[in-house]
Parts: structure tokens; C-alpha cells; sequence
């Protein structure tokens, strides 16, 4: 497949190592400073599908700029949700087509499938308070992760005891506590733990490198291609 990267910081040239490997061709890299080309410069007939890593600030432009172009894109920019509903409007008006994760790695993905399992049984049972907890690098823009949100959005629709998150301790019980900690190189941790008068009950997924995440967007990018709409890891893994 031939692959438009933008972004070239730590995702793009983790991804543009593995395409290699797996027999893609980098088409072009559009990046701030590492590249001078642009999104517009590049169309379906010299890119099959366009892998997006870059900046919250940022996504959601490039997003819209592939979609313009008539690009399949895979997007794994996190803290540009607020646009989101934007991307879906834009997606269906062109017939095109994104794919969107937090996170790409496939451990994680079961993590959250898990996540929400857990969530329903506890809250069942009773007598169990939940907080979400995230470890990242000192290099990472936004607070909280796009997955502990993920996470925590999966909470809520199973722990009616929870009706919002607070990035902070929690005020009251109905508050879902999300905890971000910034720390050295950390690629990226993400705890759930229930915790009752006599136990605590953990789900952890510590990813040790950024290549679960590479091969993820990959997947993703070999499966887009071909599909209308707007897609996520629960289509591509069957979850
Ligand atoms: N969904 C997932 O699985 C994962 C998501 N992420 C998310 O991906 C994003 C990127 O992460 P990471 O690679 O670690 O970040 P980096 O800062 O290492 O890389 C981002 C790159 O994008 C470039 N850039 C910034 N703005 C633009 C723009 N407007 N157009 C083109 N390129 C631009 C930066 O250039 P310059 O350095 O010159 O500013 C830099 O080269 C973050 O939002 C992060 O949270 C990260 C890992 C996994
Ligand atoms: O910025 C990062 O590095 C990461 N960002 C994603 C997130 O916000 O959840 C995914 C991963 O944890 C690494």
C-alpha cells in the first residue's frame, strides 16, 4: 500500500519503520518541520491511505483536508473530540472514510473491552468505588489521555454510581476520578482499579514500546481502504 504519514515525530517514524517492514511504501510525509509538502498535494491516485499522528491542535484539520482530498484516514491524534461529531458530519457529506482510536494497541482495546465487563459486574455487586488512573511521558500535550477517556466513558455507560469524570480526585461519589501523572520517558500506563472496604480489584496495560501502537494504525490502514464511514477498533478486532 502506498501510505501518506502525517506527522513524523515519535508515532510517525515508529509507523513509517514498520510499513517498511510489512511491504508498504511511505508516499510522503507531511510534518511541521521534518517535510514541505502538504495534504493538498497528494490525491487517490498517488496515496491508497493516510495515517494521521500529530497534534491536538491539529487533527482535526488534517482530518478534514483527507477527507477532501477523497483520502481514507487513519487518525490517532488524541485531545480533538470536541470536533469529532465535526469529522462524522464531514465523512458522511463526501462518502468518505476515517478510522479513529485513543488507542491502537491491541492490548488495550481488550483492556477496555474488559473494563466494561468489570464495570457492570461491580457495579451489581455493590460496595465498590472506581478511579482511572494515567502514566504518560513529561513530552505529552494533552491531559487526560485519550485512552483514560476512553476507559472512562466505557465506566460510565456501566457504573450508574459514576455520572461524570473529574481529571483531579474525585468531590463527590458520583465523580469519576481520572488521575494523569507525567513522568520521564513512560510510553504509556492505564489503571482501573475498584476498590471496597476489604479489596481492591486492578486492570492494568503497561505498553513497554510505541510499536503495539504502530501496529494497530497499520492494521487499521490495510482494512480501511475500500469502507464508507467512520470506523473504530471494536469494527476492525470484532470486539
Ligand atoms: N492513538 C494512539 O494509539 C496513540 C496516539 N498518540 C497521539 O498521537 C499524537 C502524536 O504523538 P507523538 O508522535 O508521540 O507526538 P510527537 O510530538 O512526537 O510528534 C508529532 C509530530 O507532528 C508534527 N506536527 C505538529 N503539528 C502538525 C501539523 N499541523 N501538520 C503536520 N505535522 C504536525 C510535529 O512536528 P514538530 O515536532 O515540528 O512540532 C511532530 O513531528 C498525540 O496526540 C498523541 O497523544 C500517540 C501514541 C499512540
Ligand atoms: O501521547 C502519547 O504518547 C499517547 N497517547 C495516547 C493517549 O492519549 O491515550 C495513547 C498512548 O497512551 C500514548
Amino acid at each position: 500500500m502506498k501510505i501518506l504519514l502525517i506527522g513524523y515525530g515519535k508515532m510517525g517514524q515508529t509507523i513509517a519503520a514498520l510499513a517498511a517492514q510489512r511491504g508498504h511504501e511511505i508516499a510522503g510525509i507531511v510534518d511541521l518541520h521534518a517535510s514541505q509538502l502538504n495534504i493538498t498535494d497528494f490525491t487517490p491516485a498517488t496515496v491508497d491511505v493516510a495515517i494521521e499522528f500529530t497534534h491536538p491542535d491539529s487533527a482535526f484539520a488534517n482530518v478534514a483536508a483527507c477527507l477532501r482530498q477523497g483520502l481514507p484516514v487513519v487518525c490517532g491524534s488524541t485531545g480533538w473530540l470536541h470536533h469529532f461529531d465535526e469529522a462524522q458530519e464531514l465523512t458522511q457529506e463526501l462518502g468518505g472514510s476515517l478510522f479513529y482510536a485513543s488507542n491502537y494497541s491491541v492490548g488495550v482495546n481488550l483492556f477496555f473491552h474488559f473494563n466494561e465487563y468489570i464495570a457492570a459486574k461491580m457495579s451489581q455487586f455493590g460496595g465498590y468505588d472506581v478511579a482511572v488512573r494515567e502514566i504518560h511521558h513529561t513530552q505529552k500535550i494533552d491531559q487526560p489521555s485519550g485512552t483514560a477517556l476512553t476507559a472512562a466513558e466505557g465506566i460510565l455507560r456501566h457504573f450508574p454510581a459514576k455520572t461524570t469524570w473529574r481529571n483531579a480526585p474525585a468531590e463527590t461519589p458520583a465523580e469519576l476520578a481520572i488521575i494523569s501523572e507525567r513522568a520521564g520517558e513512560v510510553v504509556g500506563t492505564h489503571i482501573v482499579a475498584y476498590t471496597s472496604a476489604v479489596d481492591t480489584l486492578e486492570i492494568k496495560h503497561e505498553a513497554h514500546s510505541r510499536e503495539g501502537f504502530a501496529l494497530g494504525a497499520l492494521l487499521a490502514a490495510e482494512w480501511l481502504p475500500g469502507r464508507q464511514g467512520v470506523f473504530g477498533m471494536k469494527e476492525l478486532l470484532g470486539l
